[in-house]
């Protein structure tokens, strides 16, 4: 008998996420298999800014949404056989009955590739979900250029430290925005040739620090956190800039905001601003895996994780995350 424990979503987010808004419980799973089914034991599971708004789409009473690495324990299905480690979006729980088959063709589980000597909660981060967004997300939207100059946000993040290492691999100037001197120390040592610390310069202050930092403007802007970073961003694009919108984290705990009317700066300087989700690019996940996996064979990508032990303490390393605690990106040890 394998008893799961889960983290239920007991009540609606209002504001920063509380103890209140989570329940930890258990679930008697049943004894057999049915044919095509396996039972995943998680190892790590992972904390994403996403989970905050699309819970709003769920009752009170689901158990939270995410992503986990795990082992395949018992198996009626060949193609996870039992030892098998697979990435899955099996919610925040440890043990899991899944028939891959009844899911959608971009929610499918996989077996994970060889990471070689990394760890496999790189799954979860660089080589994973995280990983095809900064390679998807910034490559296809924002077609970089050698010589050009790429804005980061939310540069010291699980996708922000990725996307500026991929602009700096490409022959871009980068600069990241990241919400402390230590995070920013960290992005010059990846090779970003400029930070700003937006929260030492404050609201305020920031269009002056960016045009310091880009004084030649800005060719591309890989958007992870919307609000005032990202209007100031938006008046010093150049001709032709391209803006890949990838989160708007500023304000996932607000109601919505007004925003001003960015609609001149597209026309007089032709700019073009794409928003996505990353199961856009499910058909070739595997491409993106596979890339940012070699960069960090031949030492051109580095990756950090923060790392909370206990599967208890699930609502606590969210939290953290969504207050910026992490660099790199934030996962859960069981
Ligand atoms: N479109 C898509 O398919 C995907 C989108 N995303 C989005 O990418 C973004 C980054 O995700 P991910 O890399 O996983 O998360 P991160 O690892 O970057 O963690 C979140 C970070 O957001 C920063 N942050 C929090 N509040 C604010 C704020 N008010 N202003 C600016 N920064 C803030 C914090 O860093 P700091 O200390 O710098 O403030 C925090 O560490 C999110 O917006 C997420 O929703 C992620 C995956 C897929
Ligand atoms: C199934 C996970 C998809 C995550 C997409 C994230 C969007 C914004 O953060």
């Amino acid at each position: 008998m394998v008893v799961a424990r889960k983290w239920v979503y007991v009540k609606p987010f209002d504001g920063l996420p509380k103890d209140e808004n989570f329940k930890l419980e258990q679930e008697t799973l049943p004894d057999e298999l049915a044919e095509n089914e396996f039972l995943a034991e998680a190892e790590f599971l992972s904390v994403d800014p996403y989970m905050r708004p699309y819970m709003a789409a769920y009752p009170a009473g689901t158990t939270m949404i995410g992503g986990q690495v795990s082992k395949v324990t018992v198996s009626r299905n060949e193609q996870f056989p039992v030892g098998a480690y697979v990435f899955g979006n099996f919610g925040w729980r440890t043990h899991t009955i899944v028939n891959p088959d009844k899911l959608p063709a971009e929610n499918r589980p996989y077996v994970l590739p060889s990471f070689g000597s990394h760890p496999r909660s790189l799954g979860l981060g660089v080589l994973g979900m995280p990983g095809n967004t900064a390679y998807f997300g910034f490559l296809e939207l924002c077609q970089p250029k050698a010589g050009e100059t790429v804005v980061v946000s939310g540069a010291a993040g699980a996708v922000g430290s990725v996307v500026g290492q991929i602009a700096k691999l490409k022959g871009c100037t980068v600069v990241g925005v990241a919400g402390s001197d230590d995070k920013c120390a960290w992005l010059r040592q990846l090779g970003f040739d400029a930070t700003i610390n937006y929260r030492t310069v404050g609201e305020g202050g920031f269009a002056a620090a960016l045009k310091q930092a880009a004084p030649k403007g800005v060719d591309c802007y890989f958007d992870n956190v919307g609000g005032y970073i990202s209007a100031a961003v938006m008046q010093q694009m150049n001709l032709f800039g391209r803006i890949s919108v990838c989160g708007t984290i500023s304000n996932y705990n607000d109601a919505r905001v007004q925003v001003s009317d960015p609609q001149r700066e597209f026309v007089f300087k032709q700019l073009r601003q794409e928003g996505f989700i990353v199961t856009r690019w499910h058909k070739r996940w595997m491409e993106g895996i596979e890339a940012n996996l070699r960069w960090i064979e031949e030492g051109k990508l580095t990756y950090q994780e923060t790392v909370t032990e206990g599967f208890e303490r699930m609502p606590e390393a969210f939290v953290s995350m969504l207050t910026g605690g992490n660099t790199g990106k934030a996962v859960v040890k069981l």
